[in-house]
């Protein structure tokens, strides 16, 4: 599935066509190649964790399968269907949602209008209806009650289910535009350990949740969400694939790479930026 074969260990891709596949895929920023000739593919219903020292191209990767930025070469297949262009010109088969590092809500909207805000904008559904999705959408994520309340008011990690809820918002007028896979970027950054429990399983709960999204793609460098968000991780180092595998092979695998970084050893083949 990738020209780095030899180094991705034994994984063996499923028989069914990808829901999401890359192909070729490469990035530059003025004399940074951040990603170089990647190839990644996305099966329907899986978890997939994407991990790998900092700067190297998560989330790079992350904004180039939801469509927000452009590969320089390379090409993106959903549901067998070649995208061209952004998301805004493309007509993917199936809605890709994004959750960003930083929860991004907009500071003068209270939480409400934030969870609502692509239906305000882009519908004619009157307001108490979209009330009534934003409150169904709210409680999913386990917020009730807080409508009211700005992005001021809230903790970290109720910021974080907020953009969660937001993200998994859609329009009943254009149901098959509700997304299907989600990519989260970093969603345990800055909370403490129970938070970022809470907030992992939240994620598993909204992939089992039917109506919501199976399929999920995950950039953390934390460990526990590592551990507990992944059914499969792709470790990307110096704009490669360099290993993937299952998460029950991450602790016993002989790759020198994914050694060292689960490990967080200064030893190994991952040059340490000093
Ligand atoms: N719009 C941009 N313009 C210029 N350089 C960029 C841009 N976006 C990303 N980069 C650079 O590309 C590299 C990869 O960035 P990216 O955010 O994808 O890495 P990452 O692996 O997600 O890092 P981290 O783990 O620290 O969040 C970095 O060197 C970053 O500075």
């Amino acid at each position: 599935m990738t020209n780095h074969k030899s180094q991705i260990t034994n994984y063996q891709s499923p028989k069914e066509e990808p829901l999401i596949k890359l192909r070729g895929i490469s990035k530059t920023f003025g004399k940074n190649k951040v990603l170089d000739n990647i190839d990644l593919d996305i099966y329907k219903g899986e978890a997939v964790g994407i991990i790998g020292p900092s700067g190297t191209g998560k989330s790079t990767i992350l904004r180039i399968i939801a469509g927000l930025l452009e590969p320089d070469e390379g090409e993106i297949y959903i549901q067998e269907e070649k995208r061209d262009g952004l998301i805004e010109d493309a007509n993917d088969p199936v809605g890709i949602g994004m959750v960003f590092q930083q929860a991004a809500l907009f500071d003068s909207l209270n939480v409400d209008e934030n969870v609502g805000f692509s239906l305000y904008q882009n519908t004619k559904l009157g307001r108490s209806r979209i009330q009534e999705l934003v409150r169904e959408k709210l409680a999913m994520v386990g917020l009730s009650d807080i409508g009211h309340l700005l992005p001021s008011e809230l903790s970290g990690g109720m910021k974080k289910r907020v953009s969660f809820a937001r993200a998994i918002m859609s329009n009943p007028e254009k149901p098959e535009d509700s997304p299907e896979v989600l990519l989260y970027d970093e969603p345990t950054a800055g909370l403490d350990p129970i938070a970022s429990t809470v907030i992992e399983d939240l994620i598993r709960s909204l992939q089992c949740q039917q109506g919501v999204c199976s399929t999920y793609c995950i950039v953390t460098h934390q460990d526990s969400t590592i551990r507990r968000t992944a059914d499969r991780l792709v470790f990307l180092y110096q704009g490669k694939v360099k290993w993937q595998g299952k998460i029950s092979e991450v602790d016993n695998t002989e790759n020198s790479h994914i050694r060292q970084f689960m490990s967080g050893s200064v030893q190994g083949p991952i040059q340490v930026a000093s």
